[in-house]
Formats: C-alpha cells, sequence, structure tokens
C-alpha cells in the first residue's frame, strides 16, 4: 500500500542526511494534494506561460537532478496570471524520479504516487534583481509541477533524453540550446492546484507559490530509464551512486489552504 512504500520512501533518502526539516518551517514542501481539502477558487486566472527556446542555454547535473538553465537576465521567457501578482521569470527546469515507476514523484493527489515530476522554476523579477534574492523572500519564486506517468514516447522530451549521457556525473555540463519547455506542459494548463510551500531541497527556504498542473504528461519506460542511468557521484568518485528517488518525504499541511482552479 502507499503508507508502506512511503516508508519504504522515506528509507530511501541518500541525499539528504537527517535533520531534513527547516527549523520552525510553517509552510514546506512537497505535500499531499487531498482533494476533500481543496478549496475551488474561482478568481484564479489562467496560467500565461511565453518561453523562448532561444534562452535555452545548458543541461547541468548538480548532484540532486538535472537542469536545463535558461538565461534569465531578461523578460524573455516569463510567467504569469494563476495565482500570481506579479511576472516570474523561467530560470531553469529538472526532475525527481524513483528507481521504478512505483514511485518518484514529490508531491501526490489523494496518495496517488507518479513515477516522476518536473519543476519548472521562475523568480519574481518585477520584485527582485536577481534569482538568489528571490529564493530567500515569500513571494520570490514560483514552481510549476507537472506529473509524469508512463506511457507514449514523449517526442519533445527526447532531445533533453538524448543529451543525459553528456551529464552523467554530478558537476557535469552540456551546452544545450533551443529547447521550448512549452512540449513539456500538457494540453490543459487552466486545471491546477496552488499553495504557498518551499524549495524541496536545501536551502528548503519558503519562497514557493506552487502551481501543481491536475493533467500528466506521458513519457516511455525507456525515457524514465535514461533518468535512472545518472550518478548521484562525481566522475572522480570510487562508489558510483545512482541518481533515483531524489524526491523529499512529504510535510505537514499545518493548516495551509489548497485552492483548485477547477470544481
Ligand atoms: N525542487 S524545487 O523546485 O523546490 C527547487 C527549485 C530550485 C532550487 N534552487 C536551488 S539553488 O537548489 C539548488 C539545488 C537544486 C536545484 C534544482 S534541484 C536541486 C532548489 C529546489
Ligand atoms: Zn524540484
Amino acid at each position: 500500500s502507499a503508507c508502506s512504500s512511503r516508508f519504504v520512501r522515506s528509507q530511501l533518502h541518500p541525499m539528504w542526511q537527517e535533520p531534513l526539516e527547516m527549523p520552525g518551517g510553517e509552510r514546506q514542501s512537497p505535500i499531499d494534494i487531498s482533494l476533500q481539502k481543496s478549496v475551488f477558487d474561482p478568481n484564479l486566472k489562467p496560467l500565461v506561460t511565453q518561453y523562448d527556446p532561444r534562452t535555452c542555454q545548458q543541461v547541468w547535473n548538480n548532484g540532486y537532478s538535472f537542469l536545463v538553465e535558461y538565461d534569465d537576465t531578461t523578460d524573455k521567457s516569463t510567467l504569469r496570471g494563476g495565482p500570481l501578482e506579479d511576472q516570474f521569470r523561467l530560470c531553469q527546469f529538472h526532475f525527481h524520479w524513483g528507481e521504478n515507476n512505483t514511485w518518484g514523484s514529490e508531491h501526490t493527489v489523494d496518495r496517488h504516487l507518479y513515477p516522476a515530476e518536473l519543476h519548472l522554476v521562475h523568480w519574481n523579477a518585477d520584485k527582485y534583481a536577481l534569482f538568489e534574492e528571490a529564493i530567500m523572500e515569500e513571494n520570490g519564486l514560483a514552481v510549476i509541477g507537472v506529473f509524469l506517468k508512463v506511457g507514449k514516447r514523449h517526442e519533445g522530451l527526447q532531445k533533453l533524453v538524448d543529451a543525459l549521457p553528456a551529464v552523467r556525473h554530478k558537476d557535469s555540463v552540456v551546452e544545450f540550446t533551443k529547447f521550448d519547455p512549452s512540449c513539456l506542459l500538457p494540453e490543459s494548463m487552466n486545471e491546477y492546484w496552488t499553495y504557498a510551500g518551499s524549495l524541496t531541497t536545501p536551502p528548503l527556504t519558503e519562497a514557493v507559490t506552487w502551481i501543481i498542473l491536475k493533467q500528466a504528461i506521458e513519457v516511455s519506460h525507456e525515457q524514465l530509464a535514461v533518468f535512472r542511468s545518472l550518478l548521484f557521484t562525481s566522475a572522480e568518485e570510487e562508489v558510483q551512486k545512482s541518481m533515483v528517488n531524489n524526491f523529499r518525504v512529504q510535510q505537514p499541511l499545518k493548516g495551509r489552504t489548497i485552492r483548485s482552479s477547477f470544481s
């Protein structure tokens, strides 16, 4: 059952030694999205993304995940609308996944586990000058979460999958350009949940407006297997560790409201 796998999951946290909790954390992520607890908010607007593939720069294995990084020195790739008051700039996207197709996502929906989850990370460029500043501020970041499920091969993702062997080890980087992350978004962008949360990796700061899309995207088993061929460890280390189960344990809701854009 999910709870036993949750127990198993809690054992599977190679990358973060204790203490995992952010001291005094009132709005930590990830969480379970309970449909019963979420509240329909008719004032939530459609999400507006405008991504320019020319701002795509590189893929980097940072030892937690692999990140596709964008030039965020101008307002060329942006997110606004939804629950957001300001315009946010895309700085990177990355994924979290499991060692098999049973688990891997950070968020769950009524405890349903997905094999992986995509995070598109944006920062509030109306209020702050740099990502590094925004990451410390309450309304500094907006992350779109997209669930991945196993099905047909995702043609748009394949260009990225083909680049992954070049960043097998931690700290490796490869040039990666002209990639439009819109191809990773599901058709329906107007059905989502949103709540106030945190980064799910250190520094775990409580700066994130989370926007979790209801519709999952489909990727093939073979594409997920390439994610699992990456390593947490750098080329110099003797013992190589597979980059799998790079998700955080779920955190208490602590009275927060999860709003949905659909009833
Ligand atoms: N998983 S997450 O989207 O909450 C998220 C986003 C950005 C960051 N930013 C920084 S500085 O983290 C550095 C390590 C990292 C980056 C992506 S996954 C882990 C961390 C976590
Ligand atoms: Zn993430």
